[in-house]
């Protein structure tokens, strides 16, 4: 793999999604980076708005691109809003992809998802295995559009010669992350219920699925931190995972949250809803070679994430 050092001192760097939690980190990590950071509000350009995009990557230029927007959530999230998740994420992969290439972006990164991978594919998954093999339906209208913007960066490096990355993260929590009782993702959800429980002193706790399947998880300033580090040593079509190469039940995880939150009430599983994808630990291998690895324990990351809920916790389980 060509790991040509790309040197991002006094570049102008696009943030796309820099209020999201993966954007926000990557916020935080370039703040230790000389360069000029570019960010613009989904209010004053939509990146579904493909003249908009345009518009406004014609006038800023930036020269290098992080491109953290999509519409992001869990696996209920994903399971009923198929048609959001695929209509927004294809849009904005495309014109920001395309807007990137048209004038004439040095790099950009384009960030997809472990669920790209099949269902049932060899574990730990390996880059190679992408449409391989059946998606998880409950996330495939996302995983479809992600795997569109892979191919598309994948064709203007083949194309035009440009210099776009692919980095397929494992699932992520942090500061930033979206609370939702029912939109959010499994980390988020679990250290808001297990919060409210303490609070309210509840006996029992609900954890969604069987308990069974297994997930990895990354905080998200390990993230961050490695989306810089392929930026500045990554040039290549092949895929990149990002992932902290260990796994553990959704039960035991509840257990881990339960600790940390300080929750010492009775754990329930409601088999009503969906498990999802039996396992999703990636093959870390090409990430490790080149020169990363996480930092942050599941445990420090989740003591982490509970102390930035609780400066944002609502006042009322409804919010
Ligand atoms: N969270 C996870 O576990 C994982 C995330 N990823 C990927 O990482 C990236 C970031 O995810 P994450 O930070 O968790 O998601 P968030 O939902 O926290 O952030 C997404 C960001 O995208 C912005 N956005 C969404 N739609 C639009 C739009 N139409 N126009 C402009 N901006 C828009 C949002 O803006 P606003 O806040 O203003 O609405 C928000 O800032 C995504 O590409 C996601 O697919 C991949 C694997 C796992
Ligand atoms: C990153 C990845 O994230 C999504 O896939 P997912 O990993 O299945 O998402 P999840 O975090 O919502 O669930 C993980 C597991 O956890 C269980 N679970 C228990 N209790 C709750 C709970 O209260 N909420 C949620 N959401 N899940 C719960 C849940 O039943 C499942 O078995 C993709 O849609 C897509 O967005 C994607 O790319």
């Amino acid at each position: 793999m060509a790991n040509a050092l790309f040197e991002l001192k006094g570049k102008s760097v696009y943030v796309a999604g820099h209020r999201g939690m993966v954007g926000s980190a990557l916020v935080r990590r370039l703040a230790h980076e000389d360069v000029k950071l570019v960010t613009v509000d989904r209010r004053e350009v939509d990146l579904c708005n493909q003249a908009a995009v345009f518009d406004w990557f014609a006038k800023v230029r930036p020269q290098v691109v992080f491109l953290a927007a999509a519409k992001v959530g869990g696996i209920v999230a994903n399971d009923t809003l198929r048609a959001e998740f695929i209509y927004d994420n294809i849009a904005i992969a495309a014109n920001v992809i395309h807007a990137a290439h048209q004038n004439g972006a040095e790099k950009l990164m384009f960030l997809g998802s472990s669920c790209i991978y099949p269902k049932l594919a060899p574990q730990p998954l390996r880059e190679d295995s992408v449409l391989s093999g059946p998606l998880e339906p409950t996330n495939e209208p996302y995983a479809i559009a992600k795997i569109a913007g892979i191919k598309m960066a994948e064709a203007y490096r083949s194309q035009y010669g440009c210099d776009f990355i692919n980095v397929m993260p494992t699932n992520l929590y942090g500061p930033g992350d979206n609370y939702h009782p029912e939109m959010s993702h499994v980390v988020a959800a679990l250290i808001r219920r297990f919060h409210e429980a303490k609070v309210a002193g509840a006996g029992s706790v609900v954890v969604w699925g069987t308990g069974t399947p297994r997930r990895e998880f990354l905080y998200v300033d390990d993230m961050a931190d490695a989306c810089v580090h392929l930026m500045k040593t990554y040039s290549a079509a092949e895929l990149i995972n990002i992932g902290s190469g260990e796994d553990i039940t959704i039960a035991e995880f509840a257990r881990v949250v339960a600790e940390v939150v300080g929750y010492r009430g009775e754990i329930s599983f409601d088999t009503s809803r969906p498990d999802g994808t039996p396992r999703k630990l990636l093959d870390v291998s090409r990430l490790t070679k080149l020169g990363w690895r996480a930092t942050t324990s599941l445990h420090d990351g989740l003591k982490r994430a509970y102390a930035a809920y609780q400066a944002v916790a609502p006042v009322t389980a409804q919010e």
